[in-house]
């Protein structure tokens, strides 16, 4: 199956008689720190509704990547095009337009980054008010509508503190989905938990994907890889290396260099 019919066969939104157009696109893609390549000149289009997983070795890359395509990171070559917007012409045009684009792109980090001193109901609205203008019952209404749905409504009035790792990454995809982004960015966000809490979140994020969400996801978890994302790409050395329905690339890895990675994996 080619990437495009897995993404058909799923419902990704598609119009009739017009060819799809991807909702990111990134463009020779590439940084540096000093005189180490870290991302050496990426090419890459996310379909919308597709969940991409990345995945290799560790300092291939993976994490750079993601935060270049929000401009956390500022790429020093290439074009990353968000919809029909380019990201570098709006860094170009300064701060204000570049953070209105970046509320399209949701990110979920490693660590859940939660203001400690504040309600869990209250992290969730916060940025909604500031970056959205939502009044405080609207971005609290929506707020619980998203705690709900990550199975967390009834912590609204706890602070993060009194919640779980598992629930304060959950909270913190709560907060991101709040900003009602386009795609998400999830940066490892598993990777901090124990393996029962990590669940929690993943199943989270299945949902997610089950909904329609445009997610790009770096992890070391390979049974999302393999079950959840509908394309996986393995990077070496800023590179892609391999990239292919998700099934195709963990079951029948054409290249070698991603059959000695999955091999380590599997091997730990
Ligand atoms: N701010 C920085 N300054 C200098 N070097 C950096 C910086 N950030 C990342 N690097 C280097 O860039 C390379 C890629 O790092 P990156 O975190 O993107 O890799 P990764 O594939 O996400 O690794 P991991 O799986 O271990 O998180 C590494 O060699 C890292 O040491």
């Amino acid at each position: 199956m080619t990437e495009d019919d897995a993404l058909a066969a799923k419902g990704a939104p598609s119009e009739k008689g017009q060819a799809r157009k991807p909702l990111i696109k990134l463009d020779k893609l590439s940084k540096h720190y000093g005189n180490h390549t870290v991302l050496d000149g990426i090419d890459l289009e996310v379909m919308p509704g597709e969940v991409l997983a990345i995945i290799g070795p560790s300092g291939s890359g993976k994490s750079t990547l993601l935060r270049c395509i929000n401009y956390l990171e500022p790429p020093d070559g290439g074009h990353v095009t968000i919809g029909d917007i380019s990201l570098n012409a709006a860094a170009a045009a300064g701060r204000s337009e570049l953070s209105t684009l970046r509320r399209s792109v949701g990110m979920v980090f490693q660590s859940f980054n939660l203001f400690p001193h504040m309600t869990v109901l209250r992290n969730v609205s916060l940025a909604q008010e500031r970056a959205l203008g939502r009044s405080r019952k609207n971005a609290d209404e929506r707020s619980m509508q998203l705690l709900s749905r990550v199975g967390l409504a009834d912590k609204a009035e706890q602070f993060p503190g009194r919640c779980s790792g598992g629930q304060q990454q959950r909270i913190a995809i709560a907060r991101a989905l709040a900003l009602d982004p386009d795609v998400m960015l999830f940066d490892e966000p598993t990777s901090a938990l124990d393996p029962e809490l990590g669940l929690e979140v993943l199943a989270v994020m299945r949902e997610l994907a089950e909904t329609g969400m445009t997610m790009i996801v770096v992890t070391h978890e390979m049974s999302f890889a393999e079950n959840v994302s509908d394309t996986v790409m393995i990077m070496a050395d800023g590179k892609i290396i391999e990239k292919g329905p998700s099934q195709d690339v963990m079951r029948n890895p054409q290249q070698e260099r991603t059959k000695r990675f999955l091999r380590a994996v599997h091997d730990r």
